[in-house]
């Protein structure tokens, strides 16, 4: 039988680097985890074994380091694009670069009030994230976002009026807790990044701690009577929303949020009443819910007028 690769790339996975940036007595520490891939002319080396456009995976993790060195790691997508750059430049048979970069956030610590010049601590549980793809014709794109959010809320949750029938045993319930590790992704407008020099100019830190808020507000609601949620699916729809709200340069937003369920612990067999106040958390299975938001008018809902149900009308 005759066959023919009808898509390949290659390169590194998990290359990890840690960067110290030294001010005299003063350091700072970047934390990266890269995959960097390429794509190409590299048929011989699947059809006869001919190595010779293969550029070693080795290499490709040398060149991490290399250019690790004149870059202050401080923007991931910014080293990303410099890593792109740096693969389309220097091997003309490569036809397109995509590279992601993870971020381990060191954050500093403070000894009685005082900022320690080389002392750190890993606090933060989310990781933050880019994918660049870069490709000879100028064509760019950047998704970059974070994962492993994890947060709840305590009540002003609820989920009522789903489908009922012979399958179902879930209770409705207008307070329950919400807990989830959220992925969120927000892909940049091909029109706002412009060509491959341009698209460092955006300020993607700004961006990235922008976005982090928006989730994060809206998941959580006003301070004091926080905003009633009345399924995952729409926390999440608002979520989104924000983020593209506030964020000009970012075109879709994709969220994965599962739905990660704290069951109410039966006390009636033990004689005690649970007002919603013992739960067991049970991480699996899990509730798995997945969107992608853009600009756009939203279709009409069934009552016609996009209006928000009444949550709590048929409870
Ligand atoms: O917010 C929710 N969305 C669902 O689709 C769902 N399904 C379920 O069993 N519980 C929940 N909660």
């Amino acid at each position: 039988m005759k066959t023919k690769v009808s898509y390949q790339k290659y390169g590194k996975g998990c290359v990890r680097v840690i960067k110290l940036l030294k001010d005299g007595d003063r350091q700072d520490v970047r934390e990266i985890e890269v995959q960097a891939l390429l794509e190409g002319d590299f048929d011989v080396s699947y059809y006869v074994g001919d190595n010779a456009p293969i550029v070693a995976t080795d290499s490709i993790k040398n060149t991490v380091y290399v250019l690790s060195k004149s870059h202050d790691l401080k923007v991931i997508e910014d080293f990303a694009l410099v890593l792109c750059r740096h693969f389309l430049k220097t091997y003309n048979h490569v036809s397109g670069v995509i590279v992601n970069i993870k971020e381990k956030p060191w954050t500093r610590l403070s000894i009685a009030g005082q900022e320690h010049n080389h002392a750190f601590q890993d606090v933060s549980p989310h990781i933050r994230k880019t994918e660049v793809r870069a490709k000879r014709d100028g064509s760019l794109s950047i998704t970059s976002g974070l994962d492993k959010l994890t947060l709840l809320k305590t009540t002003q949750s609820g989920f009522t009026n789903f489908v009922r029938d012979k399958y179902t045993t879930l209770p409705e319930t207008k307070d329950r807790m919400m807990k989830s590790t959220i992925k969120a992704e927000w892909e940049f407008s091909k029109q706002k990044l412009g060509d491959l020099e341009k698209a460092s100019k955006l300020n993607y830190n700004h961006i990235f701690d922008s976005s982090l808020q928006s989730l994060i507000q809206v998941f959580a609601g006003d301070p004091v009577k926080g905003t009633y949620s009345p399924s995952v699916q729409q926390t999440l729809y608002d979520m989104a929303t924000d983020v593209l709200n506030q964020q000009d340069s970012v075109e879709l937003v994709r969220i994965t949020m599962p739905n990660r369920h704290n069951i109410v612990f039966d006390m009636t067999r033990l004689g005690l009443e649970n007002k919603n106040e013992i739960f067991f958390p049970s991480d699996e299975p899990f509730g798995l819910i997945e969107a992608e938001v853009v600009r756009g008018e939203p279709p009409k809902t069934k009552e016609g007028n996009g209006a928000r149900i009444n949550q709590f009308s048929k409870l």
